[in-house]
């Protein structure tokens, strides 16, 4: 998918959310066990549910690994269940990868071409020749992680090394990297405060912003300094949208707390 066609659907749906598909069986209602794959069932009743409320998908991939082949399935079932049936959604692989360059080269083959996903997150913890690899193949995108949620962002993303904080060297120096448009960033909304240094350096790249509901992190205060003039925000709640109720109602719980979100980002558009 193109960046335009991504920013053409938020502006058609009025939304920038991205829902996270973290599938965990203990937490899933438990009558889908019975189902011979209970996390496609579970994902395809969600998306279902939501997919008129949100842009953007994001399986975070070791809610699958955990699950062994099994869970492989399921996500491969579900990226080829949203390419069939929702095109015009944008799907994220949150697989974290990075490796020196031919590795780096195979895990982008994995992910764009063989599961066929829109993007990937990946680390930029091993530089240029890690990350290029994914940078070559057009109209996919590579989320390089810059400020993440957590609170060891600060053990080395926020130390500053020559004179300037890691996590912007990262989106300083990235920016001059081979087909650099293929970049978007991973902020965490808990650190909303840094946006408006971010978006100094990056004006105009998109940012997935994982980390409100759940975590913490607040959708006006990420929108008052991360929203550029193409919105260039995708938001992302995983727990917090599809694990609203584990009852029969749970997909329009989900679609609830979509619905919930959508609304505001609607207002903030
Ligand atoms: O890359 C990510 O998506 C990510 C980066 C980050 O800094 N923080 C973060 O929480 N995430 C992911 O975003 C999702 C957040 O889930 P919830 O906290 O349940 O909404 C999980 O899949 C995390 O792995």
């Amino acid at each position: 998918m193109t960046t335009e066609q991504l920013i053409a659907e938020i502006k058609k749906k009025k939304s920038f959310l991205c829902i996270g598909l973290d599938v965990d069986l203990n937490k899933i209602p438990q009558y889908l066990l019975k189902e011979d794959d209970p996390i496609f069932a579970f994902n395809k009743a969600i998306i279902d549910a939501t997919h008129h409320l949100c842009v953007a998908y994001k399986p975070n991939t070791a809610f699958y690994e955990a699950y062994g082949i099994k869970g492989w399935q399921a996500l491969e079932k579900t990226i080829k269940y949203l390419n069939k049936n929702h095109p015009e959604i944008f799907t994220i692989a949150d697989a974290k990868r990075g490796d020196i360059g031919n590795t780096s080269t195979m895990y982008a083959k994995a992910f764009f071409e063989d599961l066929g996903f829109d993007s990937v997150t990946v680390a930029p913890y091993m530089g240029k020749d890690s990350v290029e690899p994914f940078l070559t193949f057009e109209d996919k995108h590579t989320i390089l992680l810059a400020l993440t949620s957590n609170q060891g962002a600060f053990d080395f993303q926020t130390k500053t090394v020559d004179g300037i904080e890691l996590y912007k060297q990262v989106l300083k120096t990235s920016k001059s990297w081979q087909n650099s448009e293929n970049l978007m960033y991973v902020v965490g909304a808990t650190k909303a405060e840094y946006l408006a240094d971010i978006r100094q350096i990056i004006p105009n790249s998109f940012l997935l912003v994982p980390g409100v509901g759940a975590q913490g992190g607040n959708l006006q205060e990420v929108c008052k300094y991360g929203m550029n003039k193409n919105i260039g925000l995708l938001i992302n709640s995983s727990r917090g949208i599809i694990y609203a109720s584990n009852d029969n109602n749970f997909a329009k719980a989900a679609a609830n707390k979509a619905l919930e979100l959508q609304q505001q980002m609607a207002e903030l558009i």
